[in-house]
């Protein structure tokens, strides 16, 4: 029997899946851009705010001339107008004179501060000014959020709703992205049935299918499922083919071990053009994962195993996905962050470890507390909210040591 022959480390998988050329690129609206990346650096073609505004109801003044002010002691100022909302004042800051500004209007030229409304007594259309204001106290200054030319966001950088948010606030309404990854998913097994059907003894749902279309799509990737392939050569051949028609990126779940209805890798070594790029991950779980190229695009084996499949999912197929979409740096890899780990745990050089952990703060920080289960269980996963990373050349982590850990979606 053959056996993984061609165990690679994730780093060099990682390494194998950089060299896929990104998708092309096209441009969107604002509003569908969440979760997308920069195709390139953005810079801002104006100032945000485009003029120094108010953040407070109060009086616009020219900060000096309230330095030393106190109860007993004011400033006293003449009042010379009121500044309206959405106009540009009219008039300018004369000295010993104040104006009425609500927050976020504008300040006329003279002001470089403002005092606040309760900080103040009118008396007719004079202001005492109670407390002394620094200059540009209480003001946003022109062009302080973003200026003209800053870099908003750089290349392969995910949009976020702040990011967007900027964008809008300069006024640019579309952007330039790389297209969604189009992934397919082939669930294979005699015994899987459609996850809205009932099961006959000895069959079990389809879970695959469900949970790896998700994850797509939280990478941004477009799910194209094609359903369930039973364990036969020539009918995951004719699936396989077609899937590589319609996606850049095929998934097939099961089939990726050594049994004899396994026939994934025989699948993939039979397509016109494949390169076999990876046949054995170094990695628990999941050490029975496939990775081929045809032409431009990549085939997966993932393991059947329902847990197992996800996790090599984000260890290695959404920063695939995320990577054609032009994700760079950090933006291929869920994020991350580290925490104690709450017991011991061993692992074995040569492999990296995943385990799945619920994280918790206490007075010494994060934590996170291994959640056991074999790869065939969902749940130990789904109440997980963190994986914990154990390197390769590690054999383990004693109790209370710092850990990596990967958030999940
Ligand atoms: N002799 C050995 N046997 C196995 C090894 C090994 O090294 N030597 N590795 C084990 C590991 S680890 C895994 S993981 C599995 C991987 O097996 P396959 O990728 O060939 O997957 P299947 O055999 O088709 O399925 C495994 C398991 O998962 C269930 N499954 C599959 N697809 C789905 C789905 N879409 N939804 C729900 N459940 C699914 C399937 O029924 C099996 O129970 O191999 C081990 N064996
Ligand atoms: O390596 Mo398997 O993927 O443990 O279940």
């Amino acid at each position: 029997m053959e056996f993984f022959f061609r165990v690679k480390t994730v780093a060099e998988v990682l390494d194998i899946i950089s060299s896929f050329p990104p998708l092309p690129e096209e441009e969107v609206d604002l509003s569908e851009a969440l979760g997308r990346f920069a195709a390139g650096n953005i810079l801002s073609p104006e100032d945000l705010p485009p003029f120094s505004r108010s953040t407070m109801d109060g009086y616009a003044v020219r900060a000096e001339e309230t330095f030393g002010a106190r109860e007993g002691e004011p400033t006293v100022l003449k009042v010379v107008g009121e500044i309206p909302m959405g106009q540009a004042p009219d008039f300018s800051l004369g000295p010993g004179e104040a104006a009425r500004i609500a927050t976020g209007g504008m300040l006329p030229q003279g002001a470089n501060a403002v005092v606040m409304v309760e900080h103040t007594e009118t008396i007719g259309d004079l202001v005492e000014i109670l407390r002394p204001v620094a200059p540009g106290e209480n003001v946003l200054r022109k062009g302080e959020d973003i200026s003209q030319e800053d870099i908003i966001i750089k290349g392969g950088t995910r949009f976020t709703p702040a990011l967007l948010g900027l964008l809008a606030g300069v006024g640019i309404g579309r952007v330039q992205v790389r297209q969604r990854p189009r992934v397919a998913i082939i669930s294979t097994g005699d015994e899987l049935v459609p996850s809205q059907e009932r099961p006959a003894p000895g069959q079990i749902r389809d879970i695959n299918t469900i949970s790896l279309s998700a994850a797509i799509m939280e990478a941004g990737g477009l799910a194209l499922p094609m359903g369930i392939v039973p364990d036969d050569e020539e009918a995951l051949f004719k699936a396989v083919s077609l899937a590589l028609e319609e996606a850049e990126v095929v998934l097939i779940s099961g089939g990726s071990s050594v049994g004899t209805r396994d026939y994934t890798l025989k699948v993939i070594e039979r397509l016109p053009g494949s390169e076999l790029l990876c046949h054995g991950l170094a990695v628990r779980p999941g050490k029975p994962t496939i990775l081929a190229r045809v032409g431009h695009k990549a085939v997966f084996g993932l393991p059947g195993q329902v847990t197992s499949a996800l996790l090599v999912f984000y260890i290695l197929v959404r920063p695939l996905v995320c990577h054609l979409q032009g994700a760079q740096g950090k933006e291929l890899f869920l994020p991350r962050t580290w925490a104690r780990v709450s017991r011991n745990l061993a692992s074995a050089m040569g492999r990296e470890d995943y385990i799945r952990a619920h994280l918790s703060f206490n007075e010494d920080g994060l934590w996170a507390e291994p959640i056991f289960g074999r790869s065939g269980l969902l749940s130990p996963l789904a109440r997980a909210q963190g994986l914990i990373r154990i390197p390769q050349n590690s054999e383990g982590v004693y109790q209370g040591e710092m850990v990596e850990i990967f958030l999940l979606p």
